[in-house]
């Protein structure tokens, strides 16, 4: 990964930050925010003692508290970086612990169901700006982080009518200073949008590969053997965390049950295209679908594969 961060900044951002959770995104913000020098002190709270005790042990963070209460003590920044199931519990017993004037973010990949959980716990005058960094791996934990994770990739903020917009300023602000690309819209958009882009295809990838894994005329061997292709990126999507992957769909029901009577229906016409032998359809599907890839990998937000210029020469 390249390193593309600015230069630490002359006066940090924020007094006191505390992440909690030092997974894959806790741990790349700690790391970036420590290498940018974003907060003065940096505390981080786990609710796992095997995670406190690698944090420690990589230096992340000034402080490892034992309990967000204790981390959330003085804090003018707090980042929930738990999965959005835990986000209402995690708020629940810091909440309290904050002073008027202190903002709440999050990174959950569900937005509406982290603003429904989270907001009732913050008492008046602690802001909550929640956000998504559309960034991220199939890994987990606390050596999984890296510093760049969020440069040059997009993070949505999606702030509750009312939110002082001097916060959501503040937050912007970190974002930015992180490399990310930040855009604002409602959360019920977010998780619409965030159904179809991420949450659905990642249940295709843990539905094919466990449909490869159930057959009964392939058998296992054949499956690693021979997934070079497109299969292995579908196994690359369908390794990531069971515990998060489980709270964005029960989480984020509604939206992706649309999306997935949408994408039922598309599927049912291919099949019918097939059966039929309707080349037409599948090449113009297929044609309009290669253009989406190339204006992915025009802006920049993703890196071509090594032999893409030998592949668009063949
Ligand atoms: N992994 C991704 O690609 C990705 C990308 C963007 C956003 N997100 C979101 O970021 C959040 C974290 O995901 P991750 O990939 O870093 O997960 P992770 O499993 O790597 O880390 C989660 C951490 O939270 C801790 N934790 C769990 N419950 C807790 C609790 N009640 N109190 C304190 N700590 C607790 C765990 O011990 C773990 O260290 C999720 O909400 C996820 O939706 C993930
Ligand atoms: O690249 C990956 O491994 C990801 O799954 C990242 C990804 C995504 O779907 O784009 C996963 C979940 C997040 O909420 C944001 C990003």
């Amino acid at each position: 990964m390249p390193e593309r961060l600015g230069p630490p900044l002359a006066e940090p951002l924020f007094e006191r930050l505390v992440i909690v959770g030092l997974g894959l995104i806790g741990s790349s913000l700690a790391r970036a925010a420590k290498r940018l020098n974003l907060a003065r002190t940096l505390v981080a709270a786990d609710a796992s003692p095997a995670v406190r005790a690698r944090v420690a042990e990589l230096g992340l963070a000034d402080v490892v508290a034992e309990t967000a209460a204790e981390a959330a003590r003085g804090a003018d920044y707090l980042i929930l970086c738990v999965p959005v199931g835990a986000c209402g519990s995690v708020a629940a017993e810091m909440g309290q612990a904050l002073a008027p004037g202190a903002i709440v973010s999050d990174v959950g990949s569900v937005k509406g169901s982290v603003v429904a959980q989270v907001q009732p716990q913050l008492p008046a005058g602690v802001h909550f700006v929640p956000a998504h960094p559309v960034a991220g791996t199939e890994h987990s934990g606390p050596d999984a982080g890296f510093a760049t994770l969020f440069h040059n990739r997009w993070c949505i903020l999606t702030p509750p009518e009312g939110t002082d917009p001097a916060a959501v300023a503040r937050v912007r602000a970190f974002w930015e200073k992180l490399g990310s690309n930040v855009e604002t819209m409602t959360p019920q958009h977010h998780d619409l949008v965030l159904a179809i882009t991420s949450h659905v295809p990642h249940l295709i990838a843990y539905n094919i590969v466990g449909t490869a894994a159930d057959l009964e005329e392939v058998t296992q061997s054949e499956v690693i053997k021979f997934s070079a292709g497109g299969f292995r990126d579908f196994t690359r999507i369908a390794a990531s965390d069971p515990t998060m992957w489980r709270d964005v769909f029960l989480n984020n029901k509604d939206a992706v049950l649309e999306m997935l009577g949408r994408f039922n229906e598309d599927l049912s016409a291919l099949q019918r295209a097939i059966r039929w032998g309707d080349g037409e359809t599948l090449f113009n599907l297929f044609t309009r679908t290669r253009a989406i890839r190339r204006g992915i990998i025009d802006i920049g937000q993703e890196t071509p594969e090594p032999d893409f210029g030998r592949r668009k020469a063949d």
